[in-house]
């Protein structure tokens, strides 16, 4: 028996009814941060947020702890979702900054 159920959450509309936008996988995401901090486009919040340094950014995986908590206890699965989703995007900038790789994660896990 799966410790994590596969359907979505009650309340949460699949990604695939959602809209058509491909679906971003994580190692899809991380390849793409990857990108953004060896090519430096301009506009580039990544680049922004990369520059800021590791401090900068420790403090933003924090602050999207606390609002993913926060969703989850008082604001629905939708919205839980989406913070978790920035909340991912920003420990994977904080990898990137640290220069670590999927693999040092995976290995952990
Ligand atoms: N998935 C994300 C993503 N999730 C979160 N964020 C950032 O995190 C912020 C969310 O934080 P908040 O909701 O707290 O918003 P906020 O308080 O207004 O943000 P700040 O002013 O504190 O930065 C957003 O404004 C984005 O700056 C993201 N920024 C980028 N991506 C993806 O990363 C890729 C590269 O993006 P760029 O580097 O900007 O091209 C693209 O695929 C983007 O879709």
């Amino acid at each position: 028996m799966p410790a994590v159920p596969s359907a979505p959450a009650a309340g949460v509309v699949p990604r695939d009814r959602l809209d058509s936008r491909p679906v971003k996988s994580f190692d899809d995401l991380f390849a793409e941060l990857s990108d953004k901090a060896r090519t430096r486009p301009a506009g580039s919040g990544t680049v922004v947020q990369l520059d800021a340094g590791v401090h900068a950014i420790g403090k933003k995986v924090v602050e999207e702890a606390a609002e993913v908590w926060m969703a989850a206890e008082h604001e629905g699965p939708e919205r839980t979702a989406e913070e978790i989703s920035q909340l991912l995007y920003h420990l994977q900038v904080l990898m990137i900054a640290r220069g670590l790789t999927l693999d040092d994660v995976y290995a952990h896990l």
